[in-house]
């Protein structure tokens, strides 16, 4: 450290004095302020070194470390699949590792569930409280709401409101029933969160029709936490389930019954109708499984666990120690980011350091709009952000794959009839998912083409990365670009 002083030689200070180092005598030194002096110096020097050694032997470690390493980065809208995505690559490549998560992604579940029923209470009774206090026929409580799902295209059936006495009362009864569901709301918001101040927002929040989201602060490591809180418990009860979350299954599990009442419904699905929720097609939905979701006995399936809902804040990092025989024992390293609009000044320090960028774009979102401005669409927000990306000087030599994804649910939508050109002004094609997908193929790789600073290639795969089977292929695609892209770069292919 002393090194770096030494090289700046013979610069004066402001008090004319010198500023290299060491510093020259001071005028009038005795011999034994030189002795002394001299001494100091001698001590500095070896403190100084010793900082410079340990740095040093930190950096080597570190290159060590990163050695044989593979960086990837997901990026892209919120809902996009970035998180699914990387559960994929879990399944696919450490399946054990994600075996031993089972615990946490049962109380995700579990949010979700409760969250959803909470949704659909407060949603009923205070739409059924305002129609009472308005007691008018033209009332509808969403309004200015942009149609956003498949079913919202059905023209709505009128001014009037479906929601009879009947509704009403049966709903205050559900709400009283289940009361308790707000208590588990609260217990697993608060397992899951390392961070009160962070804990999802008011379970009576009522967002645009929909669920306020279920969040987790990034790169704290909920899954760890929520792993240690059932240590300790174990240390402390003799117990090996967290007792906070043990008391959450048993209290929903007594709910069951009428959580599957509530769903199965007629008045409770036509006043979702009424409302315009279409509660299938929003994320963390669990409610057609609920008898199986609340059981005292349940376990995740791979499936549910793709399924499950946790916004991701901030940028979390997830490193997989490779379980698959090819890969045993490789490291590779994920940064997965929140993809909301506030998040994403967050993303930039990584694009420096990562050997491939995986950027997902939700199909779906083509007659979507973002919750977090709903004045915009979600395939225009994700055209833009993916030229932004394309155009930055720091990726210019990171492999880029392209991801689109929910083909599924763009799949369905083509199928009932919504059109994709009454959305996208420019596509004159069929309304078929493999011209739509072709469309969308040529429309990213123009952009690509155009935006970035240099020749650069792209990988693009469509995916529905909430079925195993089919993204495997994709995985192991991946997989081969990156390794062959990593060999090129260290000069080893
Ligand atoms: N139907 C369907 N659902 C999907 C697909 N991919 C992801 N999902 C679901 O969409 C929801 C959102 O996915 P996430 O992976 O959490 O999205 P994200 O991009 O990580 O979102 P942020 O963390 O907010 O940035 C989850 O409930 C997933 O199960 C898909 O291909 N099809
Ligand atoms: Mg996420």
């Amino acid at each position: 450290m002393l090194g770096r002083f030494m090289q700046g030689k013979d610069t004066a200070g402001p008090d004319g004095r010198a500023s290299q180092w060491p510093p020259y005598p001071p005028p009038g030194e005795t011999d034994l302020e030189k002795v002394l002096r001299l001494e100091g110096e001698r001590e500095a020097k070896k403190v100084s070194d010793e900082i410079d050694h340990e740095l040093e032997m930190e950096r080597q470690t570190t290159r060590k470390k990163q050695k044989g390493e593979k960086r990837l980065l997901l990026l892209g809208q919120s809902e996009s699949g970035k998180s699914t995505l990387l559960k994929n690559f879990q399944l696919y490549f450490t399946p054990k590792a994600l075996r031993a998560e089972s615990d946490a992604w049962r109380a995700v579940i579990h949010l979700n569930l409760v969250h959803s029923v909470n949704f659909i209470i407060d949603l009923l009774i205070n739409t059924a409280a305002s129609n009472a206090a308005s007691n008018s026929t033209t009332y509808h409580p969403h309004g200015g709401r942009p149609r956003t799902s498949v079913e919202d295209d059905a023209p709505v059936a009128s001014g009037l409101s479906s929601h009879t006495p009947q509704l009403s009362s049966e709903i205050r009864r559900y709400k009283l029933s289940l009361s308790p569901l707000r208590q588990v709301e609260k217990i697993l918001a608060r397992q899951l969160s390392t961070d009160e101040a962070e804990s999802p927002s008011s379970p009576s929040s009522r967002f645009f029709g929909r669920p306020s989201e279920v969040v987790v602060r990034g790169g704290r490591g909920w899954k760890s936490l929520l792993r240690r809180k059932a240590q300790d418990g174990t240390q402390q009860q003799r117990s090996t389930a967290d007792p906070a979350l043990e008391n959450a299954r048993r209290i929903l599990d007594a709910c069951r019954g009428d959580i599957v009442a509530l769903w199965r419904s007629e008045s409770v699905q036509a006043g979702l109708r009424e409302e315009g929720v279409v509660m299938r097609e929003q994320s963390g939905f669990f409610l057609d499984q609920a008898e199986r979701v609340a059981n005292m006995s349940y376990e995740p399936t791979l499936d549910d666990i793709l399924r499950a809902r946790l916004e991701t804040l901030g940028v979390e990092e997830h490193r997989l120690v490779m379980e698959t025989t090819a890969e045993a024992g490789q490291h590779w390293v994920f940064f997965d980011v929140g993809g909301a609009r506030g998040q994403r000044a967050s993303w930039v320090p990584f694009f420096e350091d990562v050997h491939a960028i995986i950027f997902m774009c939700s199909t779906a979102g083509f007659n979507e709009v973002l919750q977090e401005d709903r004045g915009i669409n979600r395939l225009l927000d994700s055209f833009n952000l993916w030229k932004t990306i394309c155009s930055s000087k720091l990726l210019t030599s990171v492999q880029f794959i392209l991801l689109l994804n929910k083909t599924d649910i763009l799949d369905a939508r083509l199928k009932a009839g919504v059109k994709f050109s009454s959305y996208v002004k420019s596509y004159k094609d069929e309304n078929d998912l493999s011209h739509v997908l072709d469309y969308l193929r040529m429309k990213f790789a123009a952009m690509h083409h155009h935006h970035s600073p240099e020749r650069r290639a792209l990988h693009v795969h469509s995916t529905c990365a909430i079925n195993i089977h089919t993204t495997s292929t994709v995985l192991v695609q991946i997989r081969d670009t990156i390794l062959v892209n990593y060999l090129k770069a260290t000069e080893m292919l």
